[in-house]
């Protein structure tokens, strides 16, 4: 896997405390032949080199750029090594969609068939067989575990509006003006109106479940926060409900559900913030007859390197919750 971007950092961070995974071989173009420690002083004890290429592995993860990740990843599926791909490379179904969203011709569109979308709440048996998973978007995770349930059951009839806020995390370690300090901090703006990237992800997981869903209204929000994903979903409800009804609802889809936990009061991104939990709340606006589910995740952990390693547990047969954190560090 390359290490060298914040999803890489963070999942090196949490392989190292996994106890049934050996970390042998980190690439990353910008730091090729330094110690890991040198790039990020936090990793120093994992003791590796970064190298130029990948070694011999038994497992991969990718976590490069979209196009890049499915480019390099190819060789090593070919060869038949299991990997989890960070990217969104092998998300989507319909290869067409890459060429619109994503301003690519896709690579390998015979292996999107195959490829399973790793969000183990809903995927969890195709995950265990699969040899290739396509980790979900970091908002896609939040808002698909908000809107599930209510889809599931049959209560909305469409209407949806995900209006999510994301970390600057979210952003990537690559600079960019629009996460300097200077024009991030003590702001908050809503980007890729109507055209980010994630609408089409998100909706095809919904419509899975719901296959009358109309399309959803997708806007995502830039916050000065470092780490977070808040995903406030919004959805017509075809009938009434009460807020007691909506709340048994939830928590019984989410029953056993390591990872997921239906919270009474609207979630903060920092009861998530370095763990593994995706927070649900679920409320009724009885006068406007909307459902409104709010979801809190850490992006680079639900929401990237945490979700991967929940995939790979799943795919090598391993405890699912082994090696992750299941409670935020608070405040
Ligand atoms: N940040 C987040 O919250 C989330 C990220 N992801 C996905 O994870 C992946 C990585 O994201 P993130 O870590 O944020 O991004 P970063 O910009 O922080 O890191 C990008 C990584 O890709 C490498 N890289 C960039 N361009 C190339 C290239 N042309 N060839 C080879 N390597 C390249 C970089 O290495 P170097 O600079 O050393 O060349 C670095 O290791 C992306 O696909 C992203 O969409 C998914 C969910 C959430
Ligand atoms: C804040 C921010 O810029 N977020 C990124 C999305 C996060 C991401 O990494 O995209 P994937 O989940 O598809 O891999 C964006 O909006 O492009």
């Amino acid at each position: 896997m390359n290490v060298t971007g914040y999803a890489g950092a963070e999942l090196a961070r949490l392989l190292a405390d996994h106890p049934l995974v050996d970390l042998v071989s980190v690439t990353g173009r910008s730091a090729a032949g330094q110690k890991l420690g040198q790039v990020f002083p936090h990793l120093a004890p994992l003791d590796l080199a970064i190298e130029a290429e990948l070694g011999q592995v038994d497992f991969i993860f990718s976590a490069l750029p979209h196009h890049e990740s499915a480019e390099r990843l190819l060789p090593f599926i070919e060869k038949g090594v299991p990997a989890v791909d960070l990217s969104a490379d092998f998300r989507l179904k319909d290869a067409a969609l890459y060429d619109e969203w994503y301003a690519f011709r896709h690579p390998a569109p015979q292996l999107l068939a195959d490829a399973v979308y790793g969000l183990p709440e809903l995927n969890r048996a195709e995950i265990q067989s699969a040899r290739l998973v396509a980790n979900p978007g970091c908002y896609p995770t939040a808002s698909i575990l908000a809107l599930a349930p209510a889809l599931k059951a049959g209560i909305v009839t469409g209407g949806i509006i995900v209006d999510a806020k994301s970390g600057i995390s979210g952003a990537g370690r690559a600079l960019k003006l629009a996460s300097h300090f200077c024009e991030a901090d003590e702001d908050v703006c809503a980007y890729a109106i109507a055209a980010h990237r994630h609408q089409p992800e998100i909706f095809q997981a919904l419509k899975a479940i719901d296959g009358a869903m109309p399309a959803l209204t997708f806007t995502p929000h830039l916050t000065p926060m470092t780490r977070g994903i808040l995903a406030t979903c919004y959805a017509r409800l075809n009938g009434e409900l009460t807020a007691e009804e909506a709340v048994r609802l939830y928590a019984g889809f989410y029953a056993g559900e390591p990872f997921v936990r239906v919270v009474p009061e609207p979630p903060h991104t920092k009861h998530a913030s370095g763990s593994n939990a995706c927070l649900v709340n679920a409320a009724v606006d009885r006068r406007a007859g909307m459902l409104i589910v709010t979801a809190a995740i850490d992006n680079l952990v639900k929401g990237a390197a945490g979700q991967a390693i929940q995939n790979m547990n799943l795919m090598l047969g391993y405890p699912e919750t082994t090696g992750l954190p299941r409670l935020a560090r608070f405040p």
